[in-house]
């Protein structure tokens, strides 16, 4: 038996379902034509400007119900490309209003012009239930994020790996306690993540970690300071 996603459990609309469904689609199809060198860090940008390289369906129903769990009203997404990733975090906050009350707030970033302005037509396609919620701060998040950033109950780094530690640092000041980061591939970029692994996992860093066993791992981290 297949397991069941927790979008149709909370009644998300069909035309955002189907919309996601889509652009999954997109997304994997053109992963399949992505050689690992493109993801090279010397070349990632220029390789990257039109691709999704969404966050999987699976991982995604994952933030999406643990955003839910966890009562999540304000997140931070470091990566949102064409904003697939966005839409899951979007519903979940507003789910989240609508079962106890106030206003939320999903924060993405992304640097490619051509990127935001397509997710917006997306968001926008989903209507008032994502495109409301969203709040994109376009440029480089090392910017974007320094200021004006409301208390967080989840970040998802879903960024270059190079971006990871400094977007952490950025936003860390801002977390809650029980605040909770993943980070996407924390197997397959282990490499590539070691400076935020080892800032995470270092004695009294107020990170509690673990590798959840998705395709190439993924970090679920929960902000526990003293
Ligand atoms: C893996 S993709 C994000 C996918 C998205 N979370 C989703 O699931 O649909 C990473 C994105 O981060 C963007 N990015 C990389 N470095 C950035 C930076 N310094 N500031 C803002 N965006 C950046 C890239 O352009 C890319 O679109």
């Amino acid at each position: 038996m297949s397991s069941p996603n927790p979008l149709e459990g909370d009644n998300v609309p069909q035309h955002i379902l189907a919309l996601l469904t889509r652009l999954h689609a997109e997304s994997l199809n053109q992963e399949a034509g992505i050689a690992k060198a493109d993801y090279d860090a010397s070349v990632i940008h220029s390789n990257m400007k039109d691709k999704f390289i969404a966050l999987e369906p699976d991982k995604c129903q994952f933030v999406y119900q643990l955003a839910r769990a966890i009562n999540a009203k304000y997140i931070v997404e470091a990566g949102t490309s064409y904003g697939v990733s966005t839409i899951y975090l979007a519903l979940a906050v507003a789910a989240n209003c609508r079962a106890t009350g106030g206003v939320g707030k999903v924060v993405g970033t992304e640097h490619e012009a051509g990127k935001a302005e397509k997710a917006r037509t997306y968001w926008e396609e989903c209507g008032s239930i994502v495109k409301d919620i969203v709040e994109l701060r376009e440029g480089d998040l090392r910017k974007t994020l320094k200021e004006g950033l409301e208390t967080v109950d989840l970040l998802l780094l879903d960024i270059w790996t190079p971006m990871a530690l400094p977007t952490l640092e950025l936003v860390k000041p801002k977390l809650r306690p029980g605040a909770v980061v993943i980070a996407d591939n924390t197997i397959g970029s282990a490499a590539g993540y070691q400076d935020l692994l080892e800032y995470m996992r270092a004695p009294g860093s107020g990170f509690t970690n673990l590798t959840l066993p998705y395709n190439n791992g993924l970090e679920m981290s929960v902000y526990s300071p003293n």
